[in-house]
């Protein structure tokens, strides 16, 4: 069976330290894999060297995001008459793709903005990650999709994980997948083992989390040893991204990998 291989979430993880320090945090923690959100603040060379010198794999990065609270704080791919950012934000992360040697980049979805209609919103991200399809085909970088809980981010553009593989299939399930995020998934839908043996050949990166805190693995409701149970069975063989935000101090919080995922 694959071994699973978990990626530190650089943003959620080690925030006891300053952001250029956790790339060595994590790989003194163990980790051979990190993801962040957004890298845009930092030059991709300093990235790049900060990667090379704690032996670390980047796994996945987010296209460009609003600042919190603004109308673009969850994505712009769904968002009608900004065509233009979208793209200029596609193009943005596939240069620090490139650069960083990350294989994965989240196109992220957005909210629906007021006084748009969802069936307009979600015509504009279909055509918006189509293009995104086209532009990122032969630079060796995949594209994912996040299906986000409409909790915590109200008016997100994409309904289920149904519906973000059926945007996948629709513009190329070669090189576009999802990004299947548990803690949404049970947030939202719930049924996990069904719904991750559904669409586990259209699953390019997973992230893990416990509602109803989002803290680590064995902290909430989530029955962990079956899925993780599952994810190893299906053959698996991405990276998990911890995204979670330790309850009591990132490293003192890592058994879990060791006991619920083992
Ligand atoms: O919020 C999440 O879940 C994510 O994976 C973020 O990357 C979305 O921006
Ligand atoms: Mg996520």
């Amino acid at each position: 069976m694959t071994e699973m291989r978990f990626a530190a979430n650089l943003k959620w993880l080690f925030t006891e330290v300053e952001f250029e320090a956790r790339f060595d945090a994590a790989a003194a923690a163990g980790f051979s894999g990190v993801e962040y959100a957004s890298p845009y603040a930092h030059e991709p060379a300093e990235l790049r060297r900060r990667l090379g010198d704690a032996g670390l794999t980047q796994v996945l990065i987010n296209t460009p995001m609003g600042a919190p609270g603004t109308p673009t704080r969850a994505g712009l791919a769904c968002v009608p008459g900004l065509e233009s950012e979208f793209r200029a934000g596609v193009e943005r992360g596939l240069e620090y793709a490139d650069a960083l040697g990350c294989g994965l980049l989240h196109v992220v979805g957005g909210v629906v903005p007021p006084g748009v209609g969802r069936d307009e919103a979600f015509a504009r991200y279909v055509a918006n990650i189509a293009w995104a399809a086209e532009r990122a085909d032969g630079t060796g970088v995949r594209l994912v999709l996040e299906a986000q809980n409409k909790r915590d981010v109200p008016g997100f553009v994409l309904d289920s994980q149904a519906q973000a593989a059926a945007v996948a299939e629709a513009v190329g399930a070669d090189r576009v997948g999802l990004l299947l995020d548990f803690y949404h998934l049970q947030v939202d839908e719930g049924d996990l083992i069904r719904t991750y043996r559904r669409f586990a050949d259209r699953v390019f990166h997973l992230q893990v989390a416990d509602p109803p805190y989002r803290h680590e693995p064995g902290t909430g409701e989530i029955g962990w040893r079956g899925v993780f149970a599952a994810v190893r069975a299906s053959g698996y063989d991405g990276w998990i991204g911890c995204e979670y935000a330790p309850a009591a101090g990132t490293v003192a919080g890592l058994g879990w990998m060791r006991t619920v995922a083992e």
